[in-house]
This record gives structure tokens, sequence and C-alpha cells, in this order.
């Protein structure tokens, strides 16, 4: 299996705490990826660091056959990384179409602006991106929603636009900071079968933050646990859910 993601020996901290302490493992093309573990583990650090918000403080990264300690977030755009956010960080007055538009702004000529509000140069990219940007609203569902605010939408609705955002560019590598959170199971179900059907339709590689570990069970085919920033646990969904680290870190209980 090739690996899309490399992360050796990295580290960062806050003023001397340690986000991340020596984190080393692999993402393999077209796996969906969980990372797991307790309030404060580091994993948004994580997430962070791989697409540039952050700059490691050591340690290699490599993804898709590109070396960097640090990045900005522009070129791990370019080079293939999307990204949703914690909280979402929608243009929240603008539509569900201007809002999965603006994803495709660092890709073409024309400026966001331009793109949005269609004026400037490029009418030909215009058109091509909005295409691009129906398709992506009709694959998540989203068609009636198209020219409705975002801020007038349900909670769970504006977790998918923002990954309509996110998946609009095609990236390689999807980074989804829990997508799941202040879902009901039921909502929580439907992401998951919408995620899943994100990396086989489009071979997405996907690695995501969830808190519920029931979901990431069923969905992940690859799970790293962290604590304080390093590796508890390192697997496939059985042997985590079994090993006695994940259970005393993780879960707060022994067997
Ligand atoms: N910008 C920042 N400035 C200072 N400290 C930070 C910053 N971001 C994270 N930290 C610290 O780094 C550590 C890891 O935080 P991080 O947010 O990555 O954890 P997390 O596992 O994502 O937690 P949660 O599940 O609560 O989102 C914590 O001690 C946190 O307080």
């Amino acid at each position: 299996m090739t690996n899309l993601l490399e992360l050796n020996d990295v580290s960062l901290s806050f003023k001397g705490v340690k986000a991340l302490n020596s984190l080393s493992f692999t993402v393999a093309q077209g796996e969906i990826f969980a990372l797991i573990g307790p309030n404060g583990a580091g994993k948004s650090s994580l997430l962070n660091v791989i697409n540039g918000v952050y700059s490691a403080d050591s340690g290699d990264i490599v993804f898709d056959r590109s070396h960097f300690g640090a990045i900005r977030p522009g070129k791990a755009a370019r080079l293939g990384i999307g990204r949703t956010f914690q909280h979402n960080a929608l243009f929240r007055r603008l539509s569900v179409r201007e809002n999965v538009l603006a994803g495709l702004s660092r890709r073409g000529e024309a400026s966001f602006l331009e793109n949005v509000f269609r004026f400037g140069r490029d009418r030909k990219e215009r058109s091509d991106f909005g295409a691009r940007a129906d398709q992506v609203i009709a694959f998540l569902g989203l068609e009636t929603y198209s020219e409705t605010i975002v801020s007038t939408l349900p909670y769970g609705i504006q977790k998918r636009v923002d990954l309509a955002r996110a998946l609009v560019s095609e990236p390689k590598l999807l980074l989804l900071d829990e997508p799941m959170a202040g879902m009901n199971q039921d909502e929580k179900q439907a992401m998951s079968r919408i995620i899943r059907e994100v990396n086989r339709t489009f071979g997405t590689t996907i690695v995501l933050i969830e808190h519920d570990v029931g979901i990431v069970l069923g969905l992940a085919s690859h799970i790293v646990v962290l604590d304080y920033g390093r590796t508890v646990a390192d697997g496939a969904p059985d042997a985590v859910r079994n090993d006695p680290d994940v259970i005393a870190a993780y879960l707060g209980t022994v067997h």
C-alpha cells in the first residue's frame, strides 16, 4: 500500500506545553483514518501542522512525495490537502453555492471576490467552477439549499456545506475536524455514510477527528490514539479497541 502522508518525529510546543511530542505515523492512499484521544491530546494541532496553519518545531512531513516541516496553507491546498474546521468557518451571510465556490478560489486565476460577485476576468473559469460547485452540491444532497443563506440553515446541514466547500477543489487528502460534533446519532450516521461515499467515489484519503468511538470504529480502517501529544496506539479498529493502553488512557478504565 502506498503512503499518501507520513509524519516523522513531528513536535510542536506552545510556551512549554508539548502539543505534539515526536509523533510518527503514516496514512495510506485511499484509507479512512481516524484520530481519537482525550481533550487537549493534540488532535487539532496535528491537523493544523499538516495543512500549514501551524509550523512544526521539528520533524518531517511527507505528503505525496513533497517534504516539509512547515508549509503555507495556500501551498498545502494547492498540493491537494483540503480541510474542514471544528467550528464552521463558513461565510455565514453568503449562500451555500457561494460558499462552495469559495473552496475553488485558490484554483483559478480570478480571485474569490471576482468569482462570487461575478465581475472580473474569466467567464470560462466562472462557468467551469459553477458546474463543479453544482456537482458537489448535488453529490452531497444540498440542491434544495443551494441559494439559501448559510446562517439560516440547521447546524447539521452547515457541516455538510463545510464538507462541500472542502471537497470541491478535489483534494487528495481531506482533513475533517470533528465533522459530527453536536449531531444526534441519526445525523452522525448520515454524515458517516457521506464520508464513506466520498472516499469510495472519489478515492479521497480521509483523516478525521471524532470523539464518538462507536462511530469511529464503524467508519475508519486505521485509527491512531493520541494522548499528551504522543501515540498511544496505532492500528486497525479491532486492535485499537482491545488495547489496554487505549482503555487506560482514553476510556479511563482498566480491564
Ligand atoms: N493556539 C494555541 N495556543 C496555546 N496553546 C494551544 C494552542 N492550540 C492548542 N494548544 C494547546 O495544545 C494542546 C493540544 O491542543 P489541541 O487543541 O490540539 O487538542 P485536541 O486533542 O484537538 O483537543 P479537543 O478534543 O479538545 O479539540 C492543549 O494543551 C492546548 O491547550
